[in-house]
């Protein structure tokens, strides 16, 4: 049977590509888009929209316990009821998702629910959700596949009955204890969350420092956060061998010849390109070492009319990033040049306090050859933090001394994330620093901490 040729066909619905595929649908192109089963991708149903929904009640019952501390009484002994839990984050992923599936309607694209595998030139072979296969060419088509959680080859790890950051959403019982292993930002984001619930957490994190990106000072401050809030970290070690035992005990050797036990482990060692197994040579599509699908700067891959996007695409591993790579298609599919060269990504890390982040980090800066000046603030100058008795953390900025352009900046409180967006402004704005400092910002607000943090008094 000849294959169903459409104008576009995606492949895997992340971000990159459902956002694609609805705008062509709307505009007139026929579009198909094989997706293998979640509908929305990867960041609603088992990424940033569950795994925030739940920081959100672990903030919560945190500010509850402190209810005193803000005048309120009968509020003393807070709890986490798991199955409550489970269904107020299952509500927001199943409102998403049904809002998902009838825009996709909606636009008119045709939604193949199925496992996708390239069989030709830029023609697939689904094996269909509910039996059977259909075959569908696209003129253009779109690689949006994803990663999923990796397991590296530790002894015993494959057969211990490990969480990753999917089975955990499914949690029946919180559990006493638990190994994160990996302190990266899935493995920090989930051991302050959890930590925050009751849980007794240790991480093991074979980096010297928690979120090994960052510069050490950041990370520093992270992990006296962490360790002041009762995490027990192990650092610059990795497991070499894990166990769970007939009780369900998790045992876990590490590097430095010491020990960890839980009732759980949640791995949280990186994630991987879904690429393997989709048949990409049918379609003259290479790989890079590392196993995602290489790219050139406007999203080309090696094959004519094959495009790719997202994580797959090794474009930086957050939603926002992704939806970004959608703009650049859209424009690319219709002949334009727009490029991933140079874009400014920021990103927050949803930890208690959280890290947004944005630019160069201090070191980056330097090794760019920038004639660096830092500003360091304690969040507890900031008046709103003392309002909100949220005074942890630390703000830091790096400026160029030649330029006074903001290169990047690291903030770590209550309410960063948000903040970030501002830098971010500034940054593309090619805004002074000076010009921030001098502005006129609402009082008492996150935000005006900005100012403080670029007065003579934080900036070196
Ligand atoms: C626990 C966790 C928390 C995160 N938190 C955040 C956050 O707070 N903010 C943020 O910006 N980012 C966060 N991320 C990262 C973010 O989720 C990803 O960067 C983003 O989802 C990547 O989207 P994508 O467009 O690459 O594709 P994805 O959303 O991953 O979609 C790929 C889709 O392809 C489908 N697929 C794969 N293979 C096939 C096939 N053969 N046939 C058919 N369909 C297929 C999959 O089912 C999937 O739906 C988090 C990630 C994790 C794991
Ligand atoms: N808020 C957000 O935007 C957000 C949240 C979560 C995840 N994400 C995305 O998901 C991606 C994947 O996150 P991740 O945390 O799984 O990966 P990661 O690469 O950030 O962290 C993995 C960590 O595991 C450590 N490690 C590796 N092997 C080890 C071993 N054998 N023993 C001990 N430690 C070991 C590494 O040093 C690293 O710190 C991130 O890069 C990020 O882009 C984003």
């Amino acid at each position: 049977m000849q294959p169903r040729n459409v104008d576009l066909l995606v492949v895997g619905g992340g971000k990159a590509g459902k956002s694609l595929a609805m705008d062509l649908a709307a505009a007139g192109q026929s579009v198909a888009m094989v997706e293998r089963g979640m509908i929305g991708g990867t960041c609603i149903n088992v990424a940033c929209i569950p795994t925030k929904t739940l920081v959100n009640s672990a903030r919560l019952l945190k500010t509850m316990r402190r209810a005193a501390e803000f005048g309120i009484t009968g509020a003393e002994s807070p709890a986490i009821d798991i199955d409550l839990l489970r269904r107020r984050k299952d509500d927001v992923v199943g409102t998403m998702v049904a809002g998902q599936r009838k825009s996709f309607l909606a636009s008119g694209m045709d939604l193949v629910i199925g496992e996708a595998k390239f069989v030709a030139d830029r023609t697939v072979e689904v094996a269909l959700d509910g039996g059977g296969t259909r075959t569908i060419s696209g003129t253009n088509v779109v690689i949006n596949t994803g990663m999923v959680p990796s397991l590296p080859p530790i002894d015993g790890l494959a057969g211990a009955n490990v969480q990753t950051s999917e089975s955990i959403l499914r949690l029946q019982e919180l559990p006493a204890s638990m190994v994160v292993l990996g302190g990266g930002y899935i493995g920090a984001e989930y051991a302050s969350m959890l930590n925050l619930m009751g849980v007794r957490v240790t991480v093991v994190q074979r980096g010297t420092h928690l979120l090994g990106r960052e510069d050490p000072d950041v990370a520093a401050a992270v992990a006296e956060a962490f360790t002041r809030d009762g995490i027990e970290l192990r650092l610059g070690v990795e497991a070499t061998r894990v166990t769970r035992a007939a009780d369900g005990t998790v045992h876990m050797e590490l590097s430095d010849g010491g020990t960890v036990s839980a009732e759980d482990i949640l791995v949280a060692l990186g994630r991987e390109p879904v690429t393997a197994g989709l048949g990409l040579e049918k379609t003259g599509v290479e790989l890079t070492p590392r196993g995602f699908v290489a790219v050139d700067q406007h999203l080309r891959t090696t094959a004519s009319g094959v495009w790719a996007a997202g994580d797959v695409a090794g474009s930086p591993q957050f939603t926002h990033a992704s939806w970004n790579d959608f703009r650049i298609l859209k424009a690319n599919l219709a002949g334009g040049s727009l490029s991933t060269k140079d874009r400014l990504v920021p990103y927050a890390v949803f930890i208690t306090p959280e890290l947004g982040r944005v630019g160069l980090t201090e070191t980056e800066a330097r090794a760019a050859g920038h004639n660096v000046r830092v500003a360091r603030m304690p969040v507890s100058a900031i008046p709103r933090a003392r309002t909100i008795g949220e005074l942890d953390g630390v703000w830091t900025a790096v400026v160029d001394r030649d330029t006074d352009l903001i290169l990047g900046a690291a903030l770590l409180s209550a309410e960063a994330s948000e903040v970030i967006a501002v830098v971010q402004m500034v940054m593309l704005g090619g805004l002074r620093y000076q010009q921030v400092r001098d502005a006129v910002i609402t009082h008492p607000t996150m935000a005006e901490g900005l100012q403080l943090l670029l007065s003579d008094a934080f900036l070196e």
